[in-house]
């Protein structure tokens, strides 16, 4: 295969088996996302988000098309994939340190036993959680804990990151400070990113490139590219051009809630 797309999903379609009856979720989707980019997908609640994560780590297989992964097709659990979601799963009776380590217990690592407890501690630091190592999940706040479980999908070198909602359930200062930690991360750990997120302003300020995906069963609805020449600051969500963004992009999700038309009319 001859593409510079580190995730590469073709023409996928697929259908959930339901007591119902199928239920079509995607629809001939097609996502690219270059090695280093980070994409975020937008769309109506319940269109095929989530689902479109699965298939890209590999979890569930799609009924027809393909998902490719720096070239390899993926037809089984991918390791190289990490995963963080709206409510971190941290283990209670391991210290905050043993759960970011967890995945360096599974996935094959040639790294030492100190090696792995430097990996953890050195990202633990990067996020702002030195001094912490040794507390339990339920001693951190829910921005503390988001953090850790960001360090835990990141342990690995992951070759894709997934965020399904990761600050979804959090305040909305803790979420600024969190998408500036996501920057800090990504500036010091590459790494090729999938965000789905509900927030707008959340997906211009991460993302390079966000993907508004229809009303079910999905398909590719909209494409916006966000350069990415300077370092981003909150200020930036700010400016004409954010807000100029921002009206698109929620322009586009009426229309793929049926809400509106192609020419801004109302439906
Ligand atoms: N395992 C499953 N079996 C049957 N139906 C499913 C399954 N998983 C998801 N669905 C249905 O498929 C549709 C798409 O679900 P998915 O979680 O991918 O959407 P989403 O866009 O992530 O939703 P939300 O924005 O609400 O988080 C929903 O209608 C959901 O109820």
């Amino acid at each position: 295969m001859t593409t510079d797309a580190l995730i590469d999903i073709k023409g996928v379609t697929h259908a959930y088996q339901t007591a119902d009856g199928p239920l079509p979720v995607l629809n001939n989707l097609n996502v690219s996302v270059k090695e280093g980019g980070f994409a975020a997908v937008v769309g109506p609640s319940g269109c095929g988000k989530s689902t479109l994560t699965r298939l890209i780590a590999g979890l569930m297989k799609p009924d027809t098309g393909e998902v490719w992964l720096h070239g390899e097709r993926v037809k089984s659990p991918r390791s190289t994939v990490g995963m963080a979601f709206q409510n971190p799963v941290l283990l209670e009776w391991r210290s905050i340190l043993k759960n970011v380590m967890l995945p360096l217990e599974i996935v094959p690592t040639k790294l030492t036993n100190t090696q792995k407890e430097d990996r953890a501690r050195e990202l633990l630091s990067l996020v702002g959680l030195e001094g912490f190592e040794d507390k339990r999940p339920s001693e951190l706040s829910g921005g503390m804990r988001q953090r850790a479980s960001l360090c835990r999908s990141l342990v690995h070198k992951p070759e894709v990151l997934i965020l399904d909602e990761p600050f979804g359930a959090l305040d909305a200062f803790t979420r600024e400070d969190l998408w500036q930690t996501m920057h800090a991360l990504r500036a010091e750990e590459p790494f090729t990113g999938v965000l789905i997120t509900h927030d707008l302003r959340e997906s211009i300020f991460l993302a390079d490139q966000v993907l508004v995906l229809s009303g079910r069963p999905a398909t590719t609805q909209y494409v916006m590219d966000i350069p990415t020449d300077a370092p981003r600051t909150l200020d930036d969500l700010y400016t004409p051009e954010a807000a100029e963004r921002l009206n698109i992009l929620r322009h586009q999700i009426e229309i793929a809630q049926g809400r509106a038309t192609d020419e801004g009319e109302a439906a």
